[in-house]
């Protein structure tokens, strides 16, 4: 028999948690094993990724109501409450009783059955109190926002320092909202409309992008390569951001274009239908087993002119020197912008990412000397931190004379970018956070 969604979620979160894996895998594997029915796969999903997305918050209030700290809870009957919580607190249309009675038989079925008298009371104080909650404070604003939102705290003074509370507050709320999964369609085979017809048809929930020509969104729904669109060649997952960072690159039918780090391949395929798969893409990666996912995903679309390269970004090819239209350096980068699709970006720990804008500059520097005379070097990450974008690209500006910022326009609410590189902030756009900077070389 399938398990219950709330079984499924509660699989989930252990996996995530014992394997300290990426939530997308662990949430994959167990629906994959358990097979849900898709109304309890969707069930499934929303729960574990909102306990993902608020768990200091529901800590918070699983602590307020309990006489055990959740720091001292057997991890097995936190994740149950916590899973229970985050259906009373946050889910308008799932009865009271059955978060109840469902949290309390996954404690008898799953974890210590003595846990289960605790995990009773604490649900049922929560349910009595939905209407006053404890209030969220803290000693300043970046420490209640960190709790109210569940970022860490050093994150949110970061946010705040670029944005001033409120612009954090908006982004933290969009961090924690059902972004759905972006996916291009791929000119050379199909079109908008026949590709929503055909999702329809396979009983996806999806409509246009609400600006980004070519583009659909598609909701409640996970194993998007189940789909026939996608099997035929005619979607790829990519978020609007990175379109437009090849955008940005106007890579055109005849060019060579360079990705310098390429894996899986999104900004490739994007550069590849805007080039009407005419010209040349090589695709650049270190690690050899994730270019097995560009060549895979080039032969699914019938993007022929991509060409896939094992090639440390970082170290001087002198064969490829000045020879590229475009090169676009899509750079490794901490991903603080995209923590709407992988809650669990936020808790990567800061000095982990310290060392990433000394091997930006590198790759930037060093990927520089592939474009031609005249040609553009595209520079973005998914990040949203200064030190990753503009520090970095101030740094390459002033050791590199023969490279100037270019002025672009963009679809959609980014517009007009007169400066040559722009934030896309996920609170304004919509999209993952993106920073994409155009830069020229000199003829
Ligand atoms: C942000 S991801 C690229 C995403 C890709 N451009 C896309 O649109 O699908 C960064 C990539 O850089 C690769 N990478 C990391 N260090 C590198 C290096 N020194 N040289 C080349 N690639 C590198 C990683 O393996 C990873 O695939």
């Amino acid at each position: 028999m399938p398990v219950s969604a709330r079984e499924a979620a509660l699989k989930a979160l252990t996996r995530y948690r014992r394997a300290g894996a990426y939530t997308d895998a662990a949430l994959d594997a167990v629906l994959l094993k358990e097979r849900p029915d898709s109304r309890d796969a969707a069930l499934c999903t929303r729960i574990f990724y909102g306990v993902v997305q608020n768990s200091a918050l529901i800590d918070h209030y699983i602590a307020s109501f309990s006489t055990v700290r959740p720091s001292r809870m057997e991890p097995q009957v936190l994740d149950i409450l916590r899973l229970s919580v985050y259906q009373l607190v946050f889910l308008s249309k799932i009865p009271v009783n059955a978060a109840v009675s469902e949290g309390v038989e996954l404690v008898k079925k799953h974890a210590n059955p003595r846990a289960a008298g605790l995990v009773n009371a604490v649900l049922r104080k929560i349910a009595q109190n939905l209407e006053q909650l404890p209030e969220v404070t803290g000693a300043d604003t970046a420490e209640k926002l960190a709790l109210q939102y569940s970022h860490p705290e050093w994150l949110v003074r970061a946010f705040i320092d670029r944005l001033g509370p409120d612009g954090a507050e908006a982004l933290l709320k969009a961090d924690n909202s059902d972004a759905g999964v972006t996916a291009l369609v791929n000119t050379l085979k199909a079109d908008t409309e026949s590709v929503l017809g055909s999702l329809r048809l396979n009983g996806v929930e999806a409509a246009a992008h609400p600006w980004l020509p070519n583009c659909v969104v598609l909701r409640n729904t996970r194993n998007i390569e189940r789909l026939d669109a996608f099997r035929n060649g005619r979607i790829y997952v990519q978020d609007a951001a990175a379109a437009l960072a090849v955008q940005a690159a106007a890579p055109a039918p005849g060019m060579f274009v360079l990705d310098g780090c390429a894996a899986p391949g999104g900004k490739s395929f994007t550069a590849a239908a805007a080039m009407h798969n005419s010209g040349r893409i090589l695709s650049c990666d270190i690690h050899e087993k994730k270019l097995a996912r560009v060549s895979e995903g080039a032969a699914r679309l019938g993007f022929g002119i991509i060409e896939t390269r094992v090639l440390d970004a970082t170290a001087p090819e002198a064969a490829l020197y000045d020879s590229a239209d475009v090169v676009i350096a899509d750079v490794p980068c901490s991903g603080f912008g995209v923590i709407r699709k992988k809650p669990e970006i936020r808790y990567k720990k800061e000095e982990d990412t310290a060392g990433l804008p000394e091997l930006q500059r590198r790759i930037a520097d060093n990927l520089s000397k592939y474009v031609k005379p005249g040609g553009l070097l595209v520079y973005s990450t998914c990040t949203l931190l200064r030190r990753e974008n503009e520090d970095v690209a101030a740094a390459f500006l002033s050791d590199h004379d023969d490279f100037y910022l270019e002025p672009f326009a963009l679809p959609g609410p980014v517009g007009d970018v007169p400066s040559g590189m722009t934030t896309l902030w996920p609170q304004e756009t919509g999209t993952d956070g993106f920073f994409i900077c155009k830069l020229r070389r000199r003829p």
